[in-house]
């Protein structure tokens, strides 16, 4: 070996010689672009290594590869194309690729009525394979959401019927005394309780569907629960925000009913399964509900 030379330790053979499911790289920092949307990413790169006796993949050729996720919109094309390099990068040590792309996708969120707007962020995670020839994406989100007990709100207002029993016993009712009575905290001497709960969403996409489509999901499932976590917020949005809650009173079930319901009519779902966490204030654990749709378990 001269001085140029530099020793290649991957090239050697390997001493067992054993196939590995999956090798490469994980937490790669990297900008993609969703949507026209510069977005910070990590990405997990790997192939398999089904050339047993060979010590190691290209690490390099797989980081490489990810360049043009820096400035191609990302489409399951675009992922397609990244792991047929990954392979045509690897001829004869793997047949197999896969990447992951974990981002948190940023949406501007009007307020419920006044003319304010904020930014809502929303964990992802974009998963795509390419095996023996079949192609697979992957989209995993979380929604964050408001979730209101329908049966603590019977108990409250079963105690407020009793509240206004005693408070109005033998008289006779005058509108604008039980409407005092109403607008007083004696009217709503009990609150159900709600928690901030999330809906974690794992879509598979149809073959050859042309998007993503992160944000035509995340707004049909944050339309079907009604009560979607608020950005920006005065006080007649928080008024709002009440009689959403109130109008969508939700078990864990409900919620993944509801959420099963509309991602089976999404465009390009061809299968989920998901998961709705309500992180009770009743308790200190969590009611929690799953739901799958043409999904093999
Ligand atoms: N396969 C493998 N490579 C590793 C690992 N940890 C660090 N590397 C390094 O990753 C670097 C890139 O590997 P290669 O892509 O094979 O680099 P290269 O041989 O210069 O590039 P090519 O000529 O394209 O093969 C090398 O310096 C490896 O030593 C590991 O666990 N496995």
């Amino acid at each position: 070996m001269n001085a140029l030379t530099l020793p290649d330790v991957a090239a050697q053979s390997s001493q067992q010689a054993i196939a590995l499911e999956w090798v490469g790289m994980c937490g790669i920092a990297s900008p993609v672009l969703i949507n026209g949307q510069r977005l910070s990413a990590k990405i997990d790169a790997g192939v398999n290594l089904v050339d047993a006796t060979a010590r190691g993949i290209h690490m390099s050729r797989l980081y490489l590869a990810l360049d043009q996720l820096e400035t191609e919109n990302l489409t399951p094309a675009l992922l397609r194309q990244l792991l047929q390099c990954f392979l045509d990068s690897h001829e004869g040590l793997s047949n197999k690729a896969y990447v992951r792309i974990h981002s948190d996708v940023l949406l501007k969120r009007p307020a419920l009525v006044s003319p304010l707007a904020g930014w809502k962020s929303y964990p992802t995670s974009i998963e795509a394979s390419l095996k023996n020839g079949m192609f697979h994406v992957e989209l995993k989100i979380l929604v964050s959401y408001s979730s209101t007990c329908p049966c603590s709100a019977a108990l409250a207002r079963q105690l407020i019927q009793r509240q206004f029993i005693d408070d109005f016993a033998n008289t006779s009712l005058q509108h604008a005394d039980v409407l005092a009575w109403l607008g007083s905290s004696k009217g709503i001497v009990a609150t159900p309780h709600s928690q901030r709960s999330a809906a974690h969403l794992t879509i598979r996409l149809e073959h050859q569907f042309p998007q993503l489509t992160l944000e035509t999901i995340i707004n049909n499932a944050e339309g079907a629960l009604g009560t979607a976590v608020q950005t920006a917020v005065k006080r007649a949005d928080e008024q709002a925000f009440a009689l959403a809650n109130g109008q969508n009173l939700m078990f864990c079930e409900d919620a993944a009913r509801r959420l099963n319901t509309v991602l089976q009519k999404s465009s390009g779902v061809e299968a989920f399964k998901l998961k709705v966490v309500h992180a009770e204030s009743l308790h200190s654990h969590d009611a929690v509900a799953e739901s799958f749709w043409n999904w093999e378990v």
